[in-house]
């Protein structure tokens, strides 16, 4: 249940938080939803592969703030030797992908929010880059990675789309952070939606 559900809830509530945080970043996604999906429509499946804005926003979500900080750790089935460490058989092993994907040996600006960085095609969730994985990398990646996927896209876009987001006057923007099995929010994000598209029958 951990795996499948509080990652995904925790990264929108991340995702709509950093947005909420950057009105220049929901400015650019809300044009781009305007723009492929239209005014007077709903988003559908087919409309997601080109939310290109969308998608950089959520990989920039995560690699700020991986919901897994030290992936599932690892156990060596013998001892072994990895870049001059000896790794003990049998012995726990945390892979610190937070800290990695705020290494500034890796990343420009690693503390501020810019989609920009994921607007190439060279992104993806694989793993297989070591400066970005927060799926996960190798035989133990995330198993439910295309629907998670689809499902961040698929929420934040319906939710950007129908709905201007506010927060409730006087409350100050917070991107705490609480460590645990995954990392969430320090405060709950309460955010208030009033309706964006002039048709009210598209909220039936
Ligand atoms: C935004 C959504 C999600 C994120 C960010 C995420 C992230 C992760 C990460 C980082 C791991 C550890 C991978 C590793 O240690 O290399 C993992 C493992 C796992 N995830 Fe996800 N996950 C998400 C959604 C899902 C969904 C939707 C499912 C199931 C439907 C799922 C099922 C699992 C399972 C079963 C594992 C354990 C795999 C193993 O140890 O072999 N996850 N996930």
């Amino acid at each position: 249940m951990v795996a499948g559900t509080e990652t995904t809830t925790t990264m929108i509530e991340w995702a709509m938080a950093e947005v909420l945080n950057n009105h220049n970043v929901m400015k650019k996604v809300q044009d781009e939803l305007d723009d492929i999906v239209g005014v007077n429509n709903v988003v559908e499946e087919s409309h997601l592969p080109k939310l290109k804005y969308l998608d950089a926003t959520i990989k920039e979500t995560s690699r700020l703030h991986p919901v897994a900080p030290f992936l599932v750790p690892r156990s060596p089935s013998k001892t072994c030797n990895i870049g001059g460490y000896t790794i003990l058989k049998g012995c726990n092993v945390f892979v610190n992908v937070w800290s990695i994907q705020r290494d500034p040996r890796y990343w420009d600006d690693p503390l501020v929010f810019n989609p920009e960085r994921f607007s190439t095609n060279h992104w993806d969730y694989s793993g297989n880059n070591l400066k970005f994985f927060p799926f996960g990398s190798g035989r133990r990646v995330c198993p439910g990675l295309p629907l998670g996927e689809k499902m961040l896209m698929y929420v934040l876009a319906s939710l950007l789309h129908s709905f201007h987001w506010s927060l409730p006057v006087g409350e100050e923007h917070d991107l705490s952070e609480k460590f645990g099995i995954t990392l969430k929010k320090r405060n709950p994000l309460i955010a208030i939606p009033s309706q964006r598209l002039a048709d009210a029958s598209l909220y039936m």
